[in-house]
């Protein structure tokens, strides 16, 4: 196994736009940054700020995946008979160094996916977190002492996995690997993460900071690769359970992958949520509510409210605010501290999205700002992957717009006239991630909250995160939940023991 010495993670602090070449090997396992056996199927890396490549892809097959398993299962061994103090102590540790390093991870993140310098910055902070919050819990964790007659009793352990595998989307990179790894750590078990073939830079980065921090070499591993590495990881016979984020259509292969082995699975999948905005709102928040809704990371996050309902009446004056609103969001150079929009993903994918705006159009929807290429002035962002954000008006619940993912800068307006029949189309979709309702009536708001059929409801703001609180999808947004202390159910395992104080009585 070919090794390298750790990446001095302070030279990402002068990447600028168009600067950063990633040479390093991105696999880990075994406390070290692995380089790759076979070079065949490297696919490139860009950045999509500017359409440079940054660096090269190259999958782990199946021995790679192997080795990185065997890793996180020597790793467990040692982990999972840990106290949880002791485990904590170690991720609290983690959690600083990140906190200490922030503006690097956040610029290598910024490179790779072309999000804008602010928004990676809070990602990071949220990953962190997210890693304290799990520390704190892992103490915890305790099991039930039950009397049974006689002075006999039974007592409830709750026990971790094994190794579980993290499988990440391109949206959030580093804070998808911590949300995954910090609940599992937490728990007692070891982790083999693959993040998406289009963002691997940051996430061995946290694998560098794990082994800063002191876990033992293997508990937090990397693998690079798509979906044929993803399979491997899934049908490994070691593997105990797969913590998927991804669209529907992977997640439902994960499901089918995993059924085989009988693993625990948890899906957190894509949406087409509702914003209901009522007239009784307070209209400023309501606005600013609808576009922390729809342009985060350029649109691209799994939870946007995308399905803007507002109530007639107050229908003119909240598009003229919201239109003049998303033409004012400075769009351009992702790491300049004043941009607020910067590049979707890939050149594929920003055509995507262009071709349901196209499509809109076409179906009848009325585009008032926005919505097509952007080319900033600055002559290095000339290939870069932008999209102006778009509100699309004239909208019906029928057109592909408003019923499809579309995953850009795309808000599609929807006017409505009473609570039940804006219930009744929130509802009316396959998707069940997220939900928001603005209203100043507060029988209403919890009224609405119920009836929405989503894992979350924001009322009065959308998009807030915090890491206490539960993530996750009803119907085919997915099932389990990351973050808050229900996800320790999610990492964990109960055994019962029964204990007999007396004799044993048969009846045979
Ligand atoms: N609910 C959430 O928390 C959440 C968060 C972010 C993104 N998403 C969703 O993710 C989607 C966008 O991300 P994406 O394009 O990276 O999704 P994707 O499903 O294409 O890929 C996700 C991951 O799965 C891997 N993969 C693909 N095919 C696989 C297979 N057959 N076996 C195993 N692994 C496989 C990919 O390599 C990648 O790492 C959107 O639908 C979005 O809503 C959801
Ligand atoms: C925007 N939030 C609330 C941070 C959620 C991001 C998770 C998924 O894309």
């Amino acid at each position: 196994m070919a090794q390298q010495p750790l990446l001095s993670l302070p030279e990402f602090q002068s990447v600028s736009t168009g600067t950063l070449l990633v040479k390093e090997p991105l696999n880990f396992w075994g406390g070290a940054r692995v380089k790759p056996k076979d070079t065949k199927n490297s696919e490139p890396v860009y950045e999509p700020a500017t359409g440079r490549v940054l660096c090269d892809m190259i999958p782990c097959g199946e021995e790679e995946v192997d080795e990185a398993i065997k890793s996180a299962h020597s790793a467990y061994l040692k982990w999972s008979k840990l106290s949880g103090m002791e485990r904590a102590r170690f991720m609290l540790e983690a959690a600083r160094i990140i906190r200490e390093r922030r503006d690097e991870i956040a610029r290598a993140e910024v490179a790779n996916n072309g999000k804008s310098i602010t928004e990676a910055q809070v990602d990071i902070d949220v990953a962190w977190q997210c890693i304290e919050y799990y520390a704190g819990i892992a103490p915890t964790l305790s099991g039930q002492h039950i009397q049974l007659p006689g002075g006999s009793f039974a007592y409830t352990r709750r026990e971790p996995l094994g190794v579980c595998v993290g499988i990440g989307a391109w949206n959030y990179p580093f804070q998808i690997a911590a949300w995954k790894s910090a609940p599992a750590m937490a728990c007692g078990n070891a982790m083999v993460f693959k993040p998406s073939p289009m963002t691997p830079v940051t996430a061995v980065m946290l694998a560098e900071i794990y082994k800063e921090a002191g876990v033992p070499d293997g508990l937090f591993n990397v693998v690079q690769g798509g979906a044929e590495t993803g399979g491997l990881l899934c049908h490994h016979p070691m593997v105990a359970k797969v913590s998927f984020t991804g669209s529907v259509p992977t997640g439902k292969k994960i499901m089918e992958m995993a059924a085989k082995g009988v693993k625990q699975v948890t899906l957190e999948l894509g949406g087409k949520s509702p914003l209901i905005i009522f007239k009784d709102c307070e209209l400023e928040n309501a606005i600013k509510g609808a576009l922390m809704a729809n342009f985060l990371t350029q649109g691209e996050v799994c939870c946007n409210g995308t399905r803007v309902f507002v109530q007639r009446e107050i229908m003119p004056q909240f598009l003229e605010e919201v239109v003049k609103r998303t033409k004012a969001i400075p769009v351009g150079d992702p790491m300049c501290e004043a941009t607020r929009m910067g590049a979707l993903i890939s050149k594929p994918h920003m055509e995507k999205v262009l071709g349901f705006i196209k499509q809109a159009k076409e179906q009848g929807a009325k585009v008032l700002c926005g919505g097509e290429q952007f080319v900033p002035n600055d002559p290095k962002l000339k290939d870069g992957y932008f999209v102006s954000p778009c509100v699309l008006d004239n909208c019906r619940d029928d057109m592909t717009c408003v019923k499809e993912e579309i995953f850009g800068p795309v808000m599609s307006v929807l006017p409505f006239d009473t609570e039940e029949e804006v219930l009744q189309r929130a509802n009316n979709t396959t998707f069940g991630l997220a939900s928001g309702v603005f209203t100043r009536d507060i029988a209403r708001a919890h009224r609405v909250a119920e009836n929405l059929q989503a894992g979350t409801c924001y009322i009065n703001n959308y998009n807030v995160g915090p890491v206490e609180v539960p993530f996750g999808g009803y119907k085919m947004s997915g099932f389990g939940r990351e973050n808050g202390q229900v996800t320790i159910e999610y990492y964990s395992q109960l055994k019962t023991v029964v204990v007999e104080m007396g004799d044993v009585e048969s009846i045979f």
